[in-house]
């Protein structure tokens, strides 16, 4: 969500993840997936444009590693944050620099646009079905009840059906659809296929949960399914697997959960929602990429809530 502006007495609220997405020059870089293509990466200057974007990427990583080391040297233990740490333990766990880059590079490219498109994809959602938007609300204001505070942590374990709602929008909606990959070092068989060592294997989580063999009317939005079969985040039978799956499941999954229903929470107890009079039907289509971006930014107007 990156821009808040005032529409003459309305909020309008822009829910943008589009900004901080990758621009089209990375959807190009071919070698990744089709490496006999390697080469036509030079010629759209795909090499050259990753390479300015890494060692930027790289100058910002070092300047907040001083800064940290610095700090460090006057700073108490109970203000430690987690490049602090990071660097606290480097001697005891024989961590390099680069080591530490490649864990922040980590946690700034698989925990910052996530939790942003699950957000934009849950409120497309619930615009399009008013009925599933009211209940979600009501449970929520029910659930604050008069406290004039807003949605707190506390109250999260409380809001089964807006868990629903997060667990029905992560099904269509996976932020990353294709799995990290997967390399086996050895021949091995996965469903009658054989893969030979060292191929690389991605895992279709975007087309898995939308598997009609697997869920009832699947591409429709019916947060109720997870009410009655209590399926978790968890993966249990690979049918549905938003955070992954196995050692490189998501790091950052009990962190994100209460993150994103709380920021759900927040708008629909605060704000009633509508479509801009302009807009007559709600584009929900992706962007063909890693992550499932939607086609166009989500537009919608907040009408703040007097009750
Ligand atoms: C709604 C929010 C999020 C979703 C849906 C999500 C989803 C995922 C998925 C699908 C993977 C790949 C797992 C696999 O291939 O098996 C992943 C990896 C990862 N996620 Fe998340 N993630 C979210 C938020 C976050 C946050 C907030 C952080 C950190 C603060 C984070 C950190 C990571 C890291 C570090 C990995 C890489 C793990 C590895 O390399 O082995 N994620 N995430």
């Amino acid at each position: 969500m990156r821009r808040m502006v005032n529409t003459g007495g309305k909020f309008e609220i822009k829910l943008f993840v589009q900004e901080s997405s990758s621009p089209k020059w990375i959807q190009s870089f071919k070698y990744e997936f089709f490496p006999a293509l390697g080469w036509s990466d030079s010629l759209t200057s795909c090499r050259k444009k990753v390479k300015n974007v890494s060692q930027e990427i790289d100058a910002y990583f070092e300047q907040l590693i001083e800064e940290h080391i610095s700090k460090n040297h006057q700073q108490d233990d109970t203000r430690k944050d987690f490049l602090d740490l990071l660097l606290q333990g480097q001697k005891e766990y024989n961590t390099s620099r680069d080591n530490i880059k490649a864990l922040l590079m980590n946690i700034f490219v698989g925990g910052t646009d996530t939790p942003a498109i699950t957000i934009e994809w849950a409120m497309a959602e619930l615009i399009k079905k008013p009925d599933t938007m009211k209940k979600a609300q009501e449970e929520v204001r029910r659930v604050v009840g008069s406290k004039p505070n807003v949605q707190e942590e506390e109250h999260v374990h409380q809001t089964e059906y807006l868990r629903c709602v997060l667990k029905e929008t992560l099904r269509l909606h996976p932020p990353i659809s294709m799995l990290l990959p997967c390399v086996s070092y050895t021949n091995t068989k996965v469903n009658g296929y054989d893969i030979p060592a060292n191929t690389r294997v991605h895992i279709n989580a975007h087309a898995i949960q939308r598997d009609p063999d697997l869920w009832d009317k699947a591409e429709e939005f019916i947060p109720e399914r997870f009410s009655t079969d209590n399926i978790d985040f968890r993966c249990q039978d690979c049918k549905f697997m938003p955070f992954g799956a196995g050692r490189r499941t998501c790091h950052g999954m009990s962190f994100s959960l209460p993150v994103v229903e709380l920021v759900i929470a927040n708008l629909l107890f605060h704000f009633d929602w509508k479509l801009p009079s302009d807009v007559k039907e709600l584009d929900m289509g992706e962007v063909p990429d890693m992550n499932a971006n939607g086609r166009l930014p989500l537009h919608l107007v907040s009408i703040i809530c007097s009750s």
